[in-house]
């Protein structure tokens, strides 16, 4: 794939996916900014970037939404390509004091601040005819896990979102997909506060439940992003790729 001269905005790139995502469209000659919370962790990931934009930004601010945007056109002049990546998990119960607690901040999170930013990006991506890709999880597809409502809900949301706007955006020439990753190896399950012990075992038993019984690596996300918002997927908007090793095929969750 090449992206030479492409703007490429990748939020939650300090690690994980979003970090594989933003290594892999610079290799590939674009210009990338890169968004998260931790500067140290994106300067780590900026030396793999080629001279990115380094935004230190919390996506469910806004006045970090407007940064983001803001500050990538000042640098580069344009946006082609959004990657609405960053994204948190709270699991609890619905039965549980903290159930709208953990509802609110999942949901700010992970879909209202994808709507601001994309509110916001759209009329430079309307411009360059350019595409977004947002990364959203099985989870919006099955009831994946235990004490999930808010992620489960925040990502079928999202999966919605994008079809909507694919399909708002198509006669601007404007390209809206998202990937479903079932597992893949990062730090979200470690975010969440759990202890190692509880991480380790936690990875064990979602390998188990994948048909593959393995879990993906931030990379090969990163390749299945790459292609979609390159021209190779010039005739597909408003789709939702599974890459998930097989968990829905082997769906007890
Ligand atoms: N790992 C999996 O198994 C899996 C499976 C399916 C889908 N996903 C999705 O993939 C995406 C990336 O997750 P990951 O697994 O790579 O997790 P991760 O390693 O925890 O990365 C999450 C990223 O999101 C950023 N982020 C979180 N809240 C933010 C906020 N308020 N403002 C700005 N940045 C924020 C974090 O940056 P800072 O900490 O620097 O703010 C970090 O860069 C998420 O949307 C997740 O739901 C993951």
């Amino acid at each position: 794939m090449n992206f030479n001269g492409k703007v490429v905005i990748v939020t939650g790139s300090s690690s994980g996916i979003g970090a594989a995502i933003a290594i892999k469209f610079a290799e590939q000659g674009a210009k990338v900014a890169i968004v998260g919370r931790n500067e140290n962790k994106l300067k780590d990931v900026a030396k793999k970037c080629n001279n990115p934009l380094i935004i230190v930004a919390d996506v469910t601010k806004d006045d970090g939404v407007k940064k983001i945007i803001n500050e990538t056109v000042k640098r580069f002049g344009k946006i082609d390509v959004l990657i609405n990546n960053a994204g948190m998990g709270w699991f609890t119960s619905i039965k549980e004091e903290n159930a709208l607690e953990a509802y609110n901040a999942v949901m700010a999170t992970n879909l209202h601040a994808v709507v601001h930013l994309t509110h916001l990006a759209v009329p430079h991506i309307i411009k360059t005819k350019g595409n977004i890709v947002n990364i959203s999880s099985i989870a919006g597809i099955s009831v994946s896990f235990k004490g999930g409502f808010p992620y489960h809900m925040s990502k079928a949301a999202l999966d919605h979102f994008t079809r909507s706007i694919a399909s708002e955006l198509a006669s601007s020439g404007v390209r809206v997909n998202s990937v479903n990753p079932g597992p893949v190896k990062t730090d979200i399950i470690e975010n969440m506060g759990t202890t190692k012990q509880e991480e380790e075992a936690t990875w064990d038993l979602m390998k188990k439940m994948t048909a593959l019984k393995r879990i993906s690596d931030g990379e090969e996300i990163a390749d299945l992003v790459s292609f979609l918002a390159s021209d190779l997927a010039r005739g597909i908007t408003g789709s939702i790729f599974v890459s998930d090793n097989g968990a829905l095929v082997n769906s007890n969750f």
